[in-house]
């Protein structure tokens, strides 16, 4: 059992605008109680033009959801057309940032040094990252998930001390699993989730290994979140679709009282 505190961190991808944004922001901080947020953190990840109308409602209604971003430049200010900056996520208040998703490194060509580069950006504006690791079907086919997702995770780690990693999110999410609805069986999200553990203890150390959260990602909804839950290396999820639909995204929230 661990006694790491589950996140639910909603990856709103590029939907809602920003008046869209805190219609459902008001909803979940309606839908959610006290109780809930002391089982679960709830995170959400809008569009970065979201990000100022979101930081003013959860700080003008004091709401204990957290926010954070879907990407960030490894530079940190400059001729970067396009880019947004560690350092100004920091100032819009944003907890976590997004790091290596597989939308980004398949329609962006982020690779492991991109990455790598990414978090090294985030850490240096005490920006937490969520990085996401995994496979395609054709690695998984060839029963090659396992060792694509450690590759990602020691390529998106160099550089990164004990100190810095203590605090890092993985998402394990296998590509073909996302926006599918085909979902990966608790069993294949504990496999990756599980061995992704024992190589953050092989890099790191045992406390490292422990404290990191690892989240699974890829169809997740109120129907499945609970047997996912149940895994020993499954410390939350990391929603897609889901997470824009107010009365789903809830349910999700509040997986201890779903069904298994
Ligand atoms: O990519 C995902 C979250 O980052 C998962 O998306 P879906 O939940 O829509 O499958």
């Amino acid at each position: 059992m661990t006694t790491r505190k589950p996140l639910i961190a909603g990856n709103w991808k590029m939907n809602l605008n920003h008046l869209e944004a805190i219609a459902l922001v008001q909803k979940l901080a309606f839908g959610l109680s006290d109780k809930d947020f002391d089982k679960v953190e709830v995170a959400v990840l809008p569009p970065f033009t979201d990000l100022r109308s979101v930081q003013t409602l959860v700080d003008g209604d004091k709401l204990r959801i957290v926010y954070g971003a879907q990407d960030l430049s490894e530079h940190d200010a400059g001729a970067y057309t396009g880019e947004v900056s560690g350092a100004m996520l920091a100032k819009l208040g944003c907890t976590y940032v997004t790091i290596g998703h597989s939308e980004r490194r398949q329609y962006h060509g982020e690779d492991d040094d991109v990455v790598n580069a990414k978090v090294q950006a985030a850490y240096r504006h005490s920006l937490t990252p969520i990085l996401c690791v995994g496979e395609g079907l054709p690695v998984r086919q060839e029963g090659g998930h396992i060792a694509h997702s450690l590759g990602q995770l020691d390529g998106a780690l160099r550089k990164i001390t004990a100190e810095q990693a203590k605090s890092i999110v993985v998402a394990y999410e296998p590509v073909w699993a996302i926006g599918t609805g085909e979902v990966a069986t608790p069993e294949d999200a504990q496999e990756v989730c599980g061995a992704l553990r024992v190589r953050l203890a092989e890099l790191y150390d045992s406390e490292v290994a422990s404290a990191v959260r690892i989240l699974y990602g890829g169809s997740v909804k109120s129907g499945n979140i609970a047997g996912i839950m149940a895994q020993p290396d499954v410390d939350g999820a990391l929603v897609g679709g889901a997470s824009i639909d107010a009365g789903e995204y809830t349910k999700i929230c509040r997986f201890s009282d779903m069904p298994g």
